[in-house]
């Protein structure tokens, strides 16, 4: 009998990475095959080239805002879906090699989004040291094991898995930090409805008066709220930007599908993203009855008859 080969899952590595850990609440502790990858647009290219079936990536934290790697990731080369999207509490540690006092501390290390929500506690414990990027909290943990640097920001298990102390615990300027990361696939079947979704895209306005509003308006007219939105460069030329959103609902909606076909005739382009169950503990507004799909079923069917003498 031939049996499936297990899910392949790319997730931002080493091992230790909060990643990791939304991994393992997204599918399961034991799920699948785990595959580490060095950076986000390596895991992202882990999928598209086929070496894995999914990733796990982060995408934006409350504190310091969206992952350009990720948000650019998913918007050039080839499409990739987002089928999930879960959301992690993350509490970090200051931590060095063990027996290492403060005052020995020449270098602290972590990802930025780390480093940008621990700067002024750091900066307590460990005053005028500089603060260096890593990949990834938890390549800053093995990167302090190693000895390259003093100390890491990074999540408990990491510092354990990498044999590290904690200086600092529970270390946070914005204590209650919540990071959304989401599980991205290749094109394929979307994930079913289940009455509280979220679509997110991609979207090149023109570059005339009103452009972004119109953009906006094909969401208003329809009784869409937006959950999140922000521009990105496109990298073309300065004053060309795109606009990554996220809306509540899912393409198979009558609603989101027509606001969606609306903005590929007035945008320059647009990226559709995934539909995907909403996870961040709310609920959708409730959707206009002028704006539900039989709403629309009722409409179309009207206009068929229009169309076809039957008025
Ligand atoms: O580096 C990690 O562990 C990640 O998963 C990225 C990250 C970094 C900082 C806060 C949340 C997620």
């Amino acid at each position: 009998m031939l049996q499936t080969p297990p899910t392949r899952f790319a997730y931002l590595g080493p091992e230790g990475t909060f990643a990791e850990a939304a991994l393992s609440t997204a599918v399961g502790p034991d799920q699948g095959v785990r595959q580490p990858a060095a950076s986000v647009p390596a895991a992202l290219a882990a999928v598209r080239t086929g070496e894995a079936d999914a990733a796990l990536v982060p995408l934006e934290n409350s504190v310091e805002g969206s992952v350009p790697a990720t948000m650019d990731g998913l918007a050039d080369g080839d499409p990739l879906l987002i089928t999930r999207e879960v959301f992690l509490s993350v509490s970090f540690v200051l931590a060095v090699r063990p027996g290492t006092p403060a005052a020995d501390v020449r270098s602290v290390v972590s990802h930025p989004h780390a480093l940008a929500q621990t700067a002024r506690t750091v900066a307590t414990w460990l005053p005028g040291v500089p603060a260096l990027p890593a990949s990834s909290t938890a390549a800053a943990a093995r990167a302090v094991a190693e000895g390259e640097h003093d100390a890491a920001v990074c999540a408990p298990i990491a510092a354990e898995r990498y044999g590290l102390v904690p200086l600092a615990e529970d270390v946070a300027d914005h204590p209650g930090a919540v990071t959304r990361f989401v599980l991205v696939t290749p094109p394929g079947a979307l994930p079913a409805p289940t009455g509280n979704d979220k679509t997110s895209l991609v979207a090149v306005v023109g570059d005339r008066t009103g452009a972004l509003l119109d953009l906006l308006s094909e969401f208003a007219v329809r009784g869409i709220s937006l959950t999140r939105i922000e521009s990105r460069p496109t990298r073309e030329r300065l004053g060309v930007y795109s606009f990554s959103l996220d809306c509540e609902g899912h393409v198979a909606d009558a609603r989101v599908g027509e606001a969606l076909a609306a903005l590929h005739r007035v945008c320059d382009d647009v990226r559709f993203l995934g539909s995907y169950a909403r996870a961040d503990g709310r609920t959708n507004r409730p959707v206009p009855d002028v704006a539900a799909d039989a709403a629309f079923t009722d409409a179309h069917a009207w206009l068929t008859r229009l169309r076809t003498g039957q008025v």
